[in-house]
């Protein structure tokens, strides 16, 4: 079997991490861990949710790419995703769109892009209070232009990408199950 990875975007609170999370569970794809400058959440995990890094840490690794979102430094190794693809022939990973771009310009047919959103972005703010994020990082967020960049798939992506409305778990959860059984 070919290795491939799924790179899943879309706008902050739209559900990138929660299917990540599913079809690692349900469907034993693992994901692959990136790297952040960003303080973690309640409940995140060093090694698990991210590998967490200071701003004098960060440069040392060696990325694939990396990115400036929300005044946050990210970025994802190959030896992360080989890592992952040891484990399994698909894996998936967590992107903004940039990085999205930078997979495709790189690994061309490996990278199976698939962008969730939802129908009314005005649900996204109610999510991230709702996951508890910070008061302060949610204004920063939704008024970053990251955020409003990744509020739509850019062109260059369009016809390339699966798009999922993520409005209603159960339905969603339906339309990955029919997009890995397609994939494995
Ligand atoms: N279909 C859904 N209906 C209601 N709540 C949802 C749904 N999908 C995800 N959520 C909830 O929305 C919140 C945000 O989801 P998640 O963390 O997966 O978003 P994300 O796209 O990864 O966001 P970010 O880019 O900010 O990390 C979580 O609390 C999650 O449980
Ligand atoms: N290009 C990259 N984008 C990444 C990476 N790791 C995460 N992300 C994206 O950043 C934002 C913010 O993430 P959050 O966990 O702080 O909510 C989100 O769009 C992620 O998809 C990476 O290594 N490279």
């Amino acid at each position: 079997m070919e290795n491939r990875v799924i790179v899943l975007m879309g706008p902050a609170g739209a559900g990138k991490s929660t299917v990540a999370s599913y079809i690692e569970e349900k469907w034993q794809v693992p994901q692959v861990i990136t790297h952040t400058t960003r303080k973690k959440r309640e409940g995140e995990v060093d090694g698990q949710d991210y590998y967490f890094e200071s701003p004098a840490t960060f440069p040392k690794n060696h990325y694939l790419e990396e990115v400036e979102y929300a005044g946050n430094r990210y970025g994802s190794s190959m030896e992360g995703l080989e890592r992952g693809w040891q484990k399994n022939h698909l894996v998936s990973i967590v992107l903004d769109t940039k990085g999205g771009e930078t997979y495709l310009e790189k690994l061309g047919d490996k990278v199976c892009l698939l962008y969730i959103t939802v129908s009314n972005a005005s649900i996204l703010k109610k999510r991230l209070v709702g996951r508890g994020d910070d008061e302060v990082a949610i204004e920063k967020r939704l008024n970053s232009a990251e955020f409003k960049r990744d509020l739509q798939l850019p062109v260059e992506m369009q016809g390339q990408a699966e798009v999922i409305y993520n409005d209603n778990w159960d339905e969603t959860k339906e339309e990955i199950d029919k997009l890995i059984k397609r994939l494995k």
